[in-house]
């Protein structure tokens, strides 16, 4: 088959339900549980749809306990679904996972795929090595991905010395030697400074334009993604209840920011047309409409009221939109349900 032309991704009607052994309480259900276990099951992924072409760079958002990580798990082979249908580059995940591995790479927030002790760049060495990587390319590839990712000044110390964002260049860099034509990424950012994730973001992008490779990011963050993503897709209780380009998204439902303020000295904060949805007596937080009134009037206005001590913008948090989401949504299947003929 021709696989230039075919979708990185294709997922059908998948499913994961986790079965998890319910602890005993009390001393007779511990004796009773010896002999009939109690399980609980978790519908993690409740039957998902999604296809993903080639050179896309998909933001996947959820909260916390979505389903974000089983799917990635599974889209990677690390977990067999409970039904439905995987293909990644035409390849199988579960019975294909060897062959898969040399053309996907990951990046698991949680799990390292460097070794703590020694530099990146015995890492990196010994990643080339796993992935048969041939050493005048391997040679070429670390020096391209030392440049790119600026690796110059820490390449060689070994890793569990290095700052947090220094350690996440490092293993997003791992994650590319053998130049993988899917990178995954789960909430690789989590934890990083403002400024970190921007270096972050910005060099997934070069990557995603310059070698059109596919990205698929988690994040239960909508606000890290607007700039990068093309599309995002959102992820609540094991079901994708929004897929659209951000674009879109942005457009319909992320007018909201939220816009906090604190003075150094107590005073009488009012934004006018505006009810702050907490306040102090010299805080406030105050939710904006910003396709009714932009950001800056309302900054403007707070600091013209008095000596700021510290101002914050804010995106509307993700289950504050998927609450919106799921409101518009009922309100439309009101509106036609009223409407249609008896
Ligand atoms: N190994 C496991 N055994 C049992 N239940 C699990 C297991 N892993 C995840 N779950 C449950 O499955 C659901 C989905 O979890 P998942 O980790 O996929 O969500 P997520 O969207 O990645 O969340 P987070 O942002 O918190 O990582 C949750 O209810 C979680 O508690």
């Amino acid at each position: 088959m021709d696989h230039i032309h075919e979708a990185a991704i294709q997922i059908h009607q998948l499913t994961k339900t986790y079965r998890t052994r319910v602890p005993p309480k009390g001393a007779a259900a511990q004796v009773r549980g010896l002999f009939k276990p109690e399980y609980r099951e978790v519908r993690a992924v409740r039957g998902i749809d999604l296809e993903i072409p080639r050179g896309e760079f998909l933001a996947f958002l959820g909260p916390n306990g979505a389903g974000k990580s089983t799917t990635i798990k599974m889209l990677t082979g690390i977990l067999r679904p409970s039904g439905g249908d995987i293909r990644v580059l035409g390849l199988d995940p579960q019975c294909q996972r060897m062959q898969l591995a040399f053309r996907i790479g990951s990046v698991f927030g949680q799990k390292s795929q460097l070794w703590y002790h020694l530099p990146a760049s015995d890492s990196f060495e010994l990643l080339g090595a796993v992935y048969e990587v041939e050493p005048k390319v391997l040679a070429r590839r670390i020096g391209e991905l030392r440049e790119v990712f600026d690796l110059g000044d820490f390449i060689d110390t070994p890793v569990r010395k290095l700052s947090l964002g220094q350690r996440l260049r490092c293993e997003i860099a791992a994650s590319l030697i053998h130049q993988p034509e899917i990178l995954f990424l789960d909430e690789p950012t989590i934890g990083l400074d403002v400024v970190v994730k921007q270096e972050i973001r910005t060099l997934l992008s070069t990557l995603n334009k310059e070698h059109n490779t596919t990205i698929l990011l988690t994040s239960h963050d909508i606000g890290d993604m607007e700039k990068i993503c093309r599309r995002a897709v959102i992820i609540h209780h094991g079901t994708i209840i929004i897929d659209e380009s951000i674009k879109t998204l942005k457009h319909q439902t992320m007018g909201k920011k939220i816009v906090g303020v604190r003075y150094s000295r107590p005073l009488d904060i009012r934004v006018p047309g505006l009810e702050a949805v907490k306040r102090t007596e010299s805080s406030a937080r105050f939710e904006v409409d910003t396709r009714r009134i932009p950001v800056r009037d309302v900054v403007g206005h707070l600091t013209a009221l008095g000596p700021v001590e510290d101002i914050t913008i804010e995106d509307e948090p993700l289950e504050t939109l998927i609450a919106d989401i799921y409101r518009s949504r009922n309100e439309e299947e009101g509106h036609a349900a009223l409407t249609r003929p008896l």
